[in-house]
């Protein structure tokens, strides 16, 4: 493990004299599952064609292996943009996927007929393109990314357009495929799953770093608690409540974000006495929120001072 496969070092993107991506630096291993997270237009899929060498860099560097030599038949790519040749059948476009990466064809033949047994496609290898649902074809875009069973797969995007089923199917792979050892840089905007999924994260806004780490840090770092409050309470009592970093009212419900490191015990025994509480709800900041707030420039994750929205 930690065996590391893909080192991208700074990299940085301009098109025109607009600056897209800037210092972009983080490294995918073996058998992990790397997320690469942010919002729209932030330039995760510029990262991604960077990597692909569909689009080239203009500072930085990438590395395989440690080699600066990419070899392209050893990764897997599911492009955002979706869409095999139409007029082709299923198993023809897939030998022909495997062929680009010089994948024995024989063999790419068996692991088509196994996984389209597996993703509930079994008798369609005849079937022309054109004549699937999205969802097959989208199914049958992911057998193309690992065909040829590659060391490293680069998934943009995969379950948008999916059905909670088809979903599910998505995930299991992908965690089985981390489980034989591919390194996976898996772009989504679906938190649930990336929260499931992802060992580790790096977080894009406006093309630069804001977060890079472990997913048990990044939670340990920035999902503190937060105490829902629902009950009719004046402004000035909740403002003074101690160790919150920011309060969230609308109408009788209200948010408390604690600080870092906050002992619950303790802090509910501190609170006012004549506090009015309907219910109350402790719980963690989700991924979703932390996301969120940098995609909003909230900084909810700002640690010091009260901020009252
Ligand atoms: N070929 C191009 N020419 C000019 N600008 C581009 C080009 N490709 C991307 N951009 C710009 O780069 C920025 C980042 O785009 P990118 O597609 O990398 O974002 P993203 O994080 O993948 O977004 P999304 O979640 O919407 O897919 C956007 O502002 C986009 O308009």
């Amino acid at each position: 493990m930690n065996e590391r496969i893909l080192k991208v070092e700074r990299l940085g993107k301009s098109f025109k004299d607009k600056r897209i991506i800037s210092n972009i630096s983080f490294e995918v291993h073996r058998g992990e599952i790397m997320g690469i997270l942010g919002p729209n237009g932030a330039g995760k899929s510029t990262t991604i064609r960077n990597i692909m060498g569909i689009m080239y860099p203009d500072e930085g560097s990438i590395h395989f292996h440690g080699s600066s030599e990419i070899p392209r038949h050893k990764i897997g790519y599911l492009p955002e943009e979706r869409g095999l040749y139409k007029n082709v059948n299923v198993m023809d476009i897939l030998l022909y996927f495997a062929e680009l990466k010089d994948y024995p064809q024989k063999k790419a033949k068996k692991r088509a007929l196994e996984y389209l047994e597996k993703f509930g496609l079994a008798g369609k290898e005849n079937t022309k393109v054109e004549e699937l649902s999205k969802g097959m074809g989208q199914k049958v875009q992911l057998i193309a990314a690992i065909i040829h069973e590659p060391e490293l797969l680069i998934l943009d995007e995969p379950f948008s357009g999916l059905d909670p089923v088809s979903q599910e199917v998505f995930k299991e792979e992908i965690k089985e495929l981390a489980a034989n050892g591919t390194a996976i840089l898996l772009s989504s905007h679906q938190m649930n799953m990336v929260e499931e999924l992802c060992d580790r994260l790096f977080m894009i806004h406006r093309g630069k770093k804001v977060i890079y780490g472990a997913m048990e840090d990044v939670k340990r770092e920035y999902a503190n608690f937060k105490c829902t409050i629902i009950g009719d309470n004046p402004e000035e009592l909740l403002r003074n409540i101690p160790s919150v970093h920011r309060v969230e009212s609308k109408e009788d419900r209200t948010i408390l974000y604690l600080e870092q490191d906050v002992h619950i015990p303790t802090w509910l025994r501190e609170l006012p006495i004549e506090l009015n509480v309907y219910e109350l709800i402790i719980d963690r900041v989700s991924l979703h929120e932390i996301f969120i707030d940098i995609a909003s420039d909230k900084n909810m994750i700002v640690k010091e001072g009260v901020k009252y929205a």
